[in-house]
């Protein structure tokens, strides 16, 4: 099986913390890898690092078997856990300003997947709750036919009954050629979509598995065996 993604004793310190100690992860082509830790333990750390925004201080990590730069950036959809969109865009504008941006964005798609979520693409961006303006960032980052997505708590904002419905919107949009790695807090919710997940504590990977067999091994659901991992 082809991996997507391989780090291999990734560090990073920021001035005297370290954030990254060794982290080890591989993502195969055609997983959705759930990346679960506590507050701190590095997972946005570790996504910057994927996403081509922040360098490791020591270790590799390659995409499709290079370092993060312009190449990987053109094949990885990446969502922050900040704000990027601009207030003064309505929501087309947005969609605008992405295809303009990525040539793998797919503007069908796109506004197919605003409909899903119930948003006007006349709507303004400023006038957006929080969590309309994380479904039109989803929609935005999903609607690229990237090999690997990289979704950084990308359901905090939104209803629990909404939650469910972009779940099966994110399962049924994705191809077996791509790959998904997400981080959450909501893991007894999200952790129906997940194929593997890897637990990461004080920067360090410390278990992944695929999500059925440590369910299986542990009889336990993933949530269970993160609060056990974690108490
Ligand atoms: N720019 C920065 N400067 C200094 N320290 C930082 C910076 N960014 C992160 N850190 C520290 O690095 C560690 C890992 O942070 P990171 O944001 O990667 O954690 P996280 O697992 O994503 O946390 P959360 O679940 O709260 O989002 C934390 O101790 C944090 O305080």
């Amino acid at each position: 099986m082809y991996n997507v993604l391989e780090a291999e004793n990734v560090c990073k310190s920021y001035l005297n913390k370290r954030a990254l100690q060794g982290a080890n992860l591989t993502i195969q082509q055609g997983k959705i890898l759930g990346l679960l830790g506590p507050n701190g333990s590095g997972k946005t750390t570790f996504l910057k690092i994927a996403a081509g925004i922040l360098h490791p201080s020591s270790g590799k990590l390659l995409i499709d078997g290079q370092e993060p730069g312009v190449y990987t950036k053109s094949i990885v959809s990446y969502l922050p856990d900040t704000e990027y969109l601009f207030k003064w865009m309505k929501i087309k504008d947005a969609v605008q300003y992405f295809k303009d941006f990525y040539t793998d964005f797919d503007e069908k798609k796109a506004f197919a997947l605003l409909e899903f979520m119930k948003l006007d693409a006349n709507s303004s961006v400023k006038s957006l709750s929080k969590g309309m303006k994380e479904k039109l960032k989803l929609t935005l980052v999903l609607s690229r036919k990237a090999k690997l997505y990289i979704l950084d708590e990308p359901l905090g904002g939104v209803d629990p009954t909404a939650r469910e419905k972009i779940l099966d919107a994110i399962i049924n949009n994705f191809s077996e050629d791509s790959s998904m790695i997400i981080t959450t807090h909501l893991v007894n919710d999200i952790e129906r979509i997940f194929d593997d997940v890897a637990f990461i504590s004080d920067g360090e990977i410390v278990l992944q598995g695929n999500a059925e067999e440590l369910r299986l091994n542990k009889n336990k659901s993933i949530d269970e065996l993160y609060r056990e991992v974690f108490q």
